[in-house]
């Protein structure tokens, strides 16, 4: 029966079957000829078995000696057997992942021959050469088993009880977009990989992802109260291994404990303070923001797990919000040589679906589409000059705030509170003027939670049905973003409309999720647990260009926006200066008032009550609204402390006339300064437009809102309603002084009101941010 191997199959066709041995043959001199070439295809096939047969005893030969020696106890060989079968997975087990080796190796000899040599190099590369394996999943079940080998575990002590949890061989890293960081020019990503946080590669081109943290808060008092165990452990400030106790009835499941791994770009234990949360964070996106590109930090998670705490904080820890606003005017302050910086800031809540103005609440905003992407119509931009302007406004906005207490957390925010920072930044280079606009939104979402675990009647109920809403429209847009769908479903709720830039636009986006550490809280944990792990697949587009306009101007014109520019910077320094000495004074009155005031002595000005959130002076400020610092009549007070105190009341008549007579002359300045430039923008605006080419043009707010923001600033020293600019121009345009408890305070210099009016009404309660998510402290120890 004539057989037809391979061999005479591939020489019929003209082929080589053997890729190594047969070219040698074909191209061999001599063997040009008909008859001779027939010859050797036909004895091709015999000599390949030979030599295939050759290498195979070769090979066995070589690996029985090798195996000899392991087992004699030789180190060096055993090494290089491992090392060579390393990516088996046997390094456990040499024998088992010898012979899978060898399996291996057989099988490759048969399928393809190719020279021993060759075999056993490839055999000992190192396995960082060969094909990566496939990226670990980032979360897993594990099972927790009592009886495992107790050299492999590492101790785990939950709330007083001893538990075990494998200790992981690969190290869990990151999955593959480990590799993604944020478009920072390496900021955070190169820090985070510095201190060894994250594994960092390249930056991505195609686009960066949303960089998600978890915060664990510490347990209440409330919680220990009610016997609950810890249920959260991190380890490496990365992994956060989460365990459900099984029931003490349960007698089937006794003796196991599931678990579930999670793995996140940093995980912050119960002991980390605020500032290290903000400089892991949010540190970078606020550097991000001066060089024109958006970011977005929000917290997530269930209700009391801490997501106020971390953005509010309290006045002894203040949190990402204050520190990030601090830390924007500090590096505007440092870089005012080079440019004027603008900062304007905007404070709004989603409340029931409903968008309202924190800092001037009225009627319900309406969001509108536009090419800066979703924005409320109407809502309040105010013009900030200083750090405790900021804090001022944080402070009101918080007070208009809805909190409410529920049975989980007595001071819930009810609402997503958004607070936008708008950083504008003009500079002359060469002949054109750069404008870059970077935008900052910190966001405090609303718990997410379970009916039952709240409140199910009443307003709480429909509440919490709206946060649930809110909640669910964002998970199923983070879930379309992941599958990368066509259509993601940002329509679905006011919160996913408002998010829409920060979730899928170009921005650099970070997410806190805060969990509690307590077993009660499990499923809740879980669930944020889950999405936080959903949302690090998340990409958002590249941010390759900052928001920039660069505006090539004629040289004349250079000079007039040189001029400009010079006195807009004066303009905010001289604006500084005079919030500061305001400052002063009031300490300075606080103080003496506290110390000793006498009961004739005239009350404060309003604007004397006002206090900041990072000011010293809280408890002087307590006493004051306590009224207790008129306690002392005259007639029991030493003679040395009487004229201790008259003396202070003169130094401060002395320091009032002062701080009048420059404020006199400050607003005399900048009233002429307003009118300078106020003329030179008007003559240029009547002879620029038509000489000045717009070279290059990213779509900015500047350029959209330009003509507004000229107006603006020229008239804006009028009086202060006209510092709140509106992206609605149409839309009823409200100030401090439509609403009744923002009513103008009665400190007037020359009949110009002051920007202290912002918190001339003093606050009730006693804390910065008085509305109880930003003070609320509750004992946890
Ligand atoms: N890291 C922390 N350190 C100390 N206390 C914390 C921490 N995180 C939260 N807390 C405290 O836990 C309590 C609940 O926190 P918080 O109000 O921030 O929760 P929340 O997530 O904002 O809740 P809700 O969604 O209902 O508004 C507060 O008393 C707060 O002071």
């Amino acid at each position: 029966m004539p057989v037809s191997t391979r061999a005479q199959q591939a020489s019929a066709a003209g082929g080589q079957p053997w890729s190594s041995a047969a070219p040698a043959l074909s191209s061999a001199p001599g063997h040009g000829g008909g008859g001779a070439r027939r010859e050797i295809l036909t004895n091709h096939h015999h000599h390949g078995l030979k030599e295939k047969m050759r290498a195979l005893t070769l090979f066995y030969e070589q690996h029985k000696q090798q195996l000899a020696s392991s087992q004699g106890g030789g180190a060096r060989s055993r090494r290089s057997i491992q090392y060579a079968v390393g990516e088996v997975g046997g390094d456990e087990n040499g024998r088992n992942a010898e012979e899978e080796d060898l399996g291996r190796k057989r099988h490759n000899a048969v399928a393809a021959p190719v020279p021993v040599a060759a075999v056993l190099r490839e055999n000992m590369a190192p396995p960082e050469e060969r094909a990566p394996a496939p990226p670990p999943k980032s979360s897993h079940v594990v099972v927790f088993s009592r009886q495992a080998d107790p050299t492999e575990k590492e101790n785990v002590s939950h709330g007083g009880i001893a538990m075990s949890c494998p200790i992981k061989k690969a190290a869990p890293a990151l999955p593959a977009p480990a590799a993604r960081k944020l478009s920072l020019g390496g900021g955070m990503a190169a820090r985070l990989k510095a201190v060894g946080e994250v594994g960092v590669g390249n930056a991505d081109a195609a686009g960066s992802r949303i960089m998600v943290f978890v915060r664990l808060r510490p347990m209440s008092k409330k919680e220990k109260d009610a016997g609950s165990r810890s249920c959260v452990k991190i380890v490496n400030k990365k992994d956060v291994y989460l365990t459900e106790f099984a029931s003490e009835t349960d007698y089937l499941r006794l003796k196991r404990v599931r678990g579930r791994h999670f793995c996140f770009d940093s995980s912050f234990p119960d002991t980390t303070t605020q500032a290290e949360v903000y400089g892991t964070t949010t540190s970078d996106l606020v550097e991000g923001v001066l060089q024109g590109r958006n970011g977005t930090v929000f917290c997530y998670g269930a209700t009391g797990a801490g997501k106020t705490y971390t953005m509010l904080g309290t006045m002894e820890s203040p949190g990402v919000m204050v520190l990030a606003i601090k830390d924007l005017f500090t590096k505007v302050r440092q870089r005012s040589h080079d440019g004027n910086h603008s900062i304007q800031l905007s404070y709004l809540e989603v409340y029931n679906e409903t968008v309202r103005d924190l800092l001037s609440p009225g009627r319900p905003l309406l969001l509108r589409e536009d090419k800066q992407g979703t924005v409320a119509a109407g809502l309040t931009h105010y013009r900030a000059y200083s750090t405790d302007e900021v804090m001022k406004l944080l402070q009101q906005g918080n007070q208009n705030r809805t909190t409410e207490p529920t049975r989980v957390n007595e001071t819930s925010s009810r609402s997503h509170a958004i607070l936008q920072v708008i950083v504008e930044y003009r500079s002359i280079d060469g002949g054109s003027i750069v404008t870059r606009v970077g935008k900052l939104s910190l966001i405090d979402l609303a718990g997410s939670e379970r009916a039952l675990a709240t409140d199910q009647r009443t307003q709480r109920s429909i509440e919490g049905a709206n946060i649930n809403r809110s909640l669910l429209a964002l998970s199923s847009c983070i879930n379309a973003l992941v599958e990368g769908k066509k259509h993601i479903p940002y329509r679905n709720s006011k919160l996913t409309q408002l998010l829409k830039d920060s979730l899928g636009g170009s921005c650099n986006t970070v997410m806190i999720a805060n969990i509690s550490p307590s077993n009660l809280s499990f499923g809740e944990t879980q669930n944020t647990l889950h999405w936080a792990d959903r949302a690090k697949e998340i990409k958002t587009k590249a941010l390759t260009t900052a928001n920039e306009e660069v505006l090539r101007v004629t040289d004349s014109e250079t000079d007039q926006a040189k001029l400009v520019l010079e006195l807009q910077k004066e303009n905010s320094e001289l604006r500084q200066q005079l919030a500061r000495q305001q400052q002063k004074l009031l300490t300075v009155q606080a103080q003496t008032l506290a110390s000793n005031a006498s009961p004739q002595q005239s009350p404060p000005a309003p604007s004397a009550q006002i206090s900041t959130p990072c000011s010293t002076q809280r408890k002087v400020k307590r006493s004051i609204l306590a009224g207790n610092c008129f306690n002392t009549p005259d007639s029991k007070r030493p003679a040395a402390e009487n004229a201790h105190v008259r003396d202070l009341q003169r130094k401060i008549k002395t320091m009032e006339a002062e701080i009048e007579k420059m404020k006199k002359e400050h607003l005399l300045q900048l009233k002429q300064k307003d009118e300078f430039i106020r003329d030179l923008i008007n003559r240029k605006t009547s002879n620029v437009p038509e000489a000045a080419t717009c070279e290059r043009r990213v779509a900015t707010r500047a350029s959209v809102r330009k003509a507004q923001k000229d107006a603006a600033s020229a008239g804006e020293l009028k009086s202060p309603s006209h510092r709140f600019t509106s992206p609605a121009p149409t839309a009823k345009k409200r100030t401090f002084w439509d609403i009744g408890g923002n009513s103008p305070s009665t400190l007037a210099v020359n009949g110009r009101k002051t920007r202290s009016h912002v918190a001339a009404e003093t606050p009730k309660g006693t804390s910065m941010l008085l509305q109880p998510g930003f003070a609320r402290q509750r004992a946890i120890h």
